[in-house]
C-alpha cells in the first residue's frame, strides 16, 4: 500500500539511485513522474516525499500529532543530548522547548526587537557601501549580530568579533557532522554506535562540538543572567526566558540549548535568504528596476524606508515572497517522521517512515505557477499565493507563509525572521544597484542562479556582482543613519574587546565626517 516510486533493487531499494546532495532536484524530477506523493526505499527504511500542498495540509498540519516527530539522529543526540529543538524527537523535552518558544516569540514580543534589527540592517548598508565585494561576510555578520542581539542582547560589530567568529567556526563543523554521509549509517545500523572513540574520528568531532556548543551557549546564558542581576537589561529574549524560567518549566540545561537552537536556526536562514535576493536582483534587472521605482515613489529621495512603508509597496512585498518561492532557503524544510501508520488517498504512510516536504518541487510546479523557473514578483501581485490566475485546482493551502512550514513543527521564529527580512529587503533595494560584474577584459560575468551550496538550508555559492549606491544623497543618508544607530547599538555593545571598541569608534568617527 505504499505510495508509488522508482523501481527498487533487492536489499538496496533505491539507495543506488539516491542523490548524494541537493536532494530537492532529484526529488522534484521523481515527483513529476510519480506524483505529489511517492515513496523511496533506502534499505529497510521508507521515505515519503510530499510535493502536493493538499497532502502537506492533511498529513503535516491536520494530522500533526502523528507526523511531528523527527527522524532519529544519533549524532544530534550525542552532541546536544536531544535538546536541539530543530532536530529533537517529538518528546517531552521538545514540548517544553516549543512551549517556551511559543510563549515568548509572539508577534507582540517580536515588535520589541525591531529597533536593533533596523540598526543592524543599517550597518549592513554601511558595510556594503564601504566594501561592496565583501557583501557575503557583511550579510552573515549582520544576520548573526541581529539574532544575537535579539536573543542575548549582545551584538557583534565585526565579522571577526569573538562571539560571531566562534559561533561560525563551531557551526560549520556542526553542519558538516550532521550532513548525510558524514558519519557511518549509525541510525540504520545502530551497532556502529559502539565503535570506540579512538577508531571513530566522527565521535571525537562530536565530543569537541559538544564542548564548543556548551561553552558558547551556556556562556551567553551566564552573561545574560549577570546582566539581569546588575540591572543592565536591554529587553533581550533570553532575559525574558530566564525571568520566567520557573513558570515555563525550563531548567538551565534546557534554557541553554533553547537559545543555541534559536541562534543556529536564526542566523543563516536570514543571511542565505538575502544572498538569494541579491542573486535574483542581479539576474533579473527588470524586477529590480520595478522594485526601485516603487520604493522611490513611496519613500522619495530624502529619507530611508520604514517598516510602515511596506503597506504601500505591493511590488516589494511580492519581491519578498518571490525570493522565498524562487530559492526557498530550506528547499525540503526539515524532515518529519511518522509516529503511527497513516492512510492517505488509499496509500499507507507507514509508522517510522521519514517524510520530506518538497517545498522546492511545490514552488517550481508548472501546474501551479506560470514559468516557475523565472524570478517574477508580479505573480504575487496578481494572486495572493502567486499561483496562476486561471488555476483550476484549489491552491488556497499554499499560504504566503508556507515556506515557514505548517503544523506543530512550523517555524517559531517566523515573526522575528519576517521583520528582519522586510527591513533588509527594503533597505538593500532602496540603497543600491546590483548588477553583473565585469572581468579583466570588461566582459560581464553572468551569475548562475543554480550554483547553490549543499545543506538542509542552502544559499548561493560565492558569486561576483557590482554593488553601487543609487545616489550620492543615499550614500550620505546611509552614513548619517549609521551614526544615529550608535545610540541603539550602545545598549547591545557590552563586553567588547579592545579591537572591537577601536573599530566601533573609528567607523563612527568616519561616518560623522
Ligand atoms: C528565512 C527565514 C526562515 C525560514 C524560511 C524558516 C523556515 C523554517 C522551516 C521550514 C522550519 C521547519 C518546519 C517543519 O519542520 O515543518 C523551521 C523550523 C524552525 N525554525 Fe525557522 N525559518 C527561518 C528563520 C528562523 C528564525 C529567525 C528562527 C529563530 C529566531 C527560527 C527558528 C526555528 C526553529 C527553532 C525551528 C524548529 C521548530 C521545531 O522543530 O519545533 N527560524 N523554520
Amino acid at each position: 500500500g505504499l505510495p508509488p516510486g522508482p523501481p527498487t533493487v533487492p536489499l538496496l531499494g533505491n539507495l543506488h539511485v539516491f542523490p548524494q546532495h541537493s536532494f530537492h532536484y532529484k526529488f522534484t524530477e521523481w515527483a513529476r513522474h510519480y506524483g505529489g506523493i511517492y515513496s523511496l526505499k533506502l534499505g529497510p527504511d521508507t521515505i515519503v516525499i510530499l510535493t502536493d500542498v493538499a497532502a502537506v495540509k492533511e498529513l503535516i498540519e491536520k494530522r500533526s500529532g502523528s507526523t511531528a516527530d523527527r527522524p532519529p539522529m544519533y549524532v544530534a543526540e550525542l552532541v546536544t543530548g536531544g535538546l536541539q529543538m530543530v532536530l529533537a524527537r517529538y518528546s517531552d523535552k521538545w514540548r517544553s522547548l516549543r512551549r517556551t518558544a511559543h510563549a515568548t516569540l509572539t508577534p507582540k514580543a517580536s515588535l520589541r526587537h525591531i529597533p536593533i534589527q533596523k540598526a543592524e540592517a543599517t550597518q549592513l548598508l554601511h558595510d556594503i557601501l564601504h566594501d561592496p565585494e565583501g557583501f557575503f561576510r557583511h550579510i552573515h555578520r549582520a544576520a548573526n549580530s541581529s539574532i544575537m542581539s535579539v536573543l542575548y542582547g549582545k551584538r557583534s560589530p565585526r565579522y571577526e568579533t569573538q562571539q560571531t567568529a566562534a559561533f561560525y567556526k563551531m557551526f560549520h563543523v556542526w553542519e558538516e557532522i550532521t550532513a548525510p554521509g558524514a558519519t557511518p549509517p549509525i541510525d540504520i545500523i545502530p551497532i556502529l554506535k559502539y565503535i570506540p572513540e579512538r577508531f571513530a574520528k566522527w565521535k571525537q568531532i562530536c565530543a569537541q562540538t559538544r564542548r564548543n556548543q556548551r561553552d558558547l551557549y551556556f556562556g551567553f546564558l551566564d552573561e545574560t543572567r549577570r546582566r539581569i542581576q546588575s540591572g543592565c537589561e536591554n529587553g533581550s529574549y533570553m532575559e525574558e526566558v530566564l525571568k520566567r524560567q520557573e513558570e515555563l518549566g525550563m531548567d538551565t540545561e534546557m534554557a541553554g540549548y533553547l537559545g543555541g537552537a534559536l541562534i543556529e536556526a536564526g542566523s543563516d536562514t536570514t543571511a542565505l535568504y538575502l544572498k538569494s535576493l541579491i542573486l535574483a536582483l542581479v539576474a533579473y534587472p527588470d524586477a529590480q528596476q520595478k522594485a526601485q521605482e516603487e520604493i522611490d515613489r513611496v519613500v522619495g529621495e530624502h529619507r530611508m524606508p520604514t517598516l510602515e512603508d511596506l503597506e504601500a509597496m505591493p511590488y516589494i512585498r511580492a519581491v519578498i515572497l518571490e525570493t522565498h518561492r524562487f530559492r526557498p532557503t530550506p528547499p525540503l524544510m526539515v524532515p518529519h517522521r511518522a509516529l503511527n501508520d497513516e492512510e492517505y488517498k488509499g496509500f499507507l504512510i507507514p509508522k517510522g517512515c521519514t517524510i520530506f516536504i518538497n517545498a522546492w518541487g511545490i514552488f517550481h510546479d508548472p501546474m501551479l505557477f506560470d514559468d516557475p523557473e523565472r524570478f517574477m514578483p508580479e505573480r504575487y501581485v496578481l494572486t495572493v499565493n502567486g499561483t496562476k490566475p486561471e488555476l483550476e485546482m484549489d491552491a488556497s493551502d499554499l499560504r504566503p507563509n508556507f515556506v515557514f512550514g505548517v503544523g506543530r513543527r512550523s517555524c517559531p521564529g517566523i515573526h522575528v525572521a519576517q521583520h528582519a527580512i522586510n527591513i533588509n529587503v527594503m533597505f538593500l533595494i532602496w540603497a543600491f544597484n546590483f548588477s553583473t560584474a565585469n572581468d579583466a577584459e570588461g566582459n560581464p560575468i553572468s551569475v548562475d542562479t543554480f550554483k547553490y551550496e549543499k545543506g538542509i538550508v542552502t544559499g548561493p555559492s560565492p558569486f561576483k556582482c557590482k554593488i553601487t549606491p543609487r545616489s550620492a544623497e543615499k550614500a550620505e543618508l546611509i552614513e548619517s543613519e549609521f551614526l544615529e544607530s550608535g545610540e541603539t547599538f550602545s545598549k547591545f555593545e557590552y563586553g567588547l574587546d579592545r579591537v572591537d571598541k577601536e573599530f566601533v569608534e573609528k567607523t563612527r568617527a568616519a561616518s560623522s565626517r
